[in-house]
């Protein structure tokens, strides 16, 4: 039997949550989470088998996850530092980035406890559990972090979400994050900031935003995404973000000279690339690459 504490039951937590309830391994799934609906709403799913909160149930896991917001995952890494655990419990977590998590993680593992970090790339803009699901993470790349995990604690927690069919990607911290800026921090920015602008620039506007077709929705999506959560991103992966927006301001401004001047190879060729780049990215899609 193996006894795994999730902390963080949201969206990514409970579905994490969802994906080991299907594995064949005999599990108990013990869940912390400071909300009470959460919490009563997956036990009456029978998705944990019981509420306990980390530090109190940290000695009893085999596998111990944490899945609320990065600065919450930092917070609880120097926290389990300080408490007994198993000698052979896996510590894991799924925070979007991975820098600042790794280095929490250092007292835990001067202490002999297991660490490696981990980041499932699939989610919404969504939050909570009632949002979770089993199939959220199908076929996605999951980076992981190696910290001072040992091959089979590995080998274990990629059993237990066998039947999500991950890519499983190892990567430095710095690696990750620097990757990771680039397709989703500075993207979340940039969603943010189209539909902040739109928005001002259209608030005399008696139409305004209502006309938005389909383009401005699908590029603008995650903007509704859980401002707190993204804050914590932020904060904790600040110095690539804000380097990757400086290179970002400059290309726009070239694009934008290019525009302004009526260069049309220019702007064609700008547009031509990105087609190119975004249907390859659909093709291997489409071939589960
Ligand atoms: N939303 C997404 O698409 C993805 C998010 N992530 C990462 O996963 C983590 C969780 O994100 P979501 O599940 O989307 O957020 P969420 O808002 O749906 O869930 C977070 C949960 O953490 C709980 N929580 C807050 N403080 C806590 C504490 N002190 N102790 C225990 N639980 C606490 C909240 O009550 C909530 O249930 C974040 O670190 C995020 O960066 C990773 C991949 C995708
Ligand atoms: O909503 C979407 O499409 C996302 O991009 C979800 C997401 C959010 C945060 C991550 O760290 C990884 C994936």
């Amino acid at each position: 039997m193996t006894t795994i504490l999730i902390s963080g039951l949201g969206l990514i937590g409970s579905s994490m949550a969802r994906v080991m309830k299907q594995s064949a391994a005999e599990l108990t799934l013990l869940g912390d989470d400071p909300n009470d609906d959460t919490a009563q709403f997956l036990l009456d799913q029978g998705i944990i088998d019981e509420r306990v909160t980390l530090l109190d149930a940290a000695n009893r896991a085999d596998i111990i996850l944490l899945a609320g917001p990065v600065s919450v995952i930092i917070k609880q890494l120097k926290q389990l530092a300080n408490v007994l655990l198993k000698p052979n419990v896996l510590v894991t977590d799924v925070g979007s980035s991975k820098t600042q998590v790794m280095a929490a993680a250092k007292d835990l593992e001067n202490r002999q406890i297991a660490f490696m970090g981990g980041h499932p790339m699939a989610g919404s803009h969504q939050t909570g559990a009632h949002a979770g699901r089993k199939h959220l993470f199908d076929h996605a790349t999951y980076f992981l972090v190696n910290g001072t995990q040992t091959t089979a604690q590995t080998k274990s927690f990629q059993a237990l979400l066998a039947t999500a069919d991950l890519r499983w990607t190892t990567v430095s911290a710095a690696e990750h994050d620097a990757l990771v800026s680039s397709i989703s921090h500075v993207p979340h920015v940039l969603a943010a900031n189209l539909v902040n602008t739109a928005a001002q620039q259209l608030r005399h506007d008696p139409v305004g935003l209502s006309a938005a077709a389909g383009g401005f929705k699908s590029t603008t999506r995650i903007a509704a995404s859980d401002p707190r959560m993204w804050t914590a991103i932020m904060l904790s992966n600040a110095d690539v973000i804000s380097d990757q927006l400086t290179t970002y301001i400059d290309q726009l401004k070239l694009i934008q000279a290019a525009i302004k001047s009526r260069d049309a190879d220019q702007i064609r060729h700008f547009f031509e690339r990105a087609k190119a780049i975004r249907e390859q990215l659909d093709h291997d899609d489409s071939r589960g690459k």
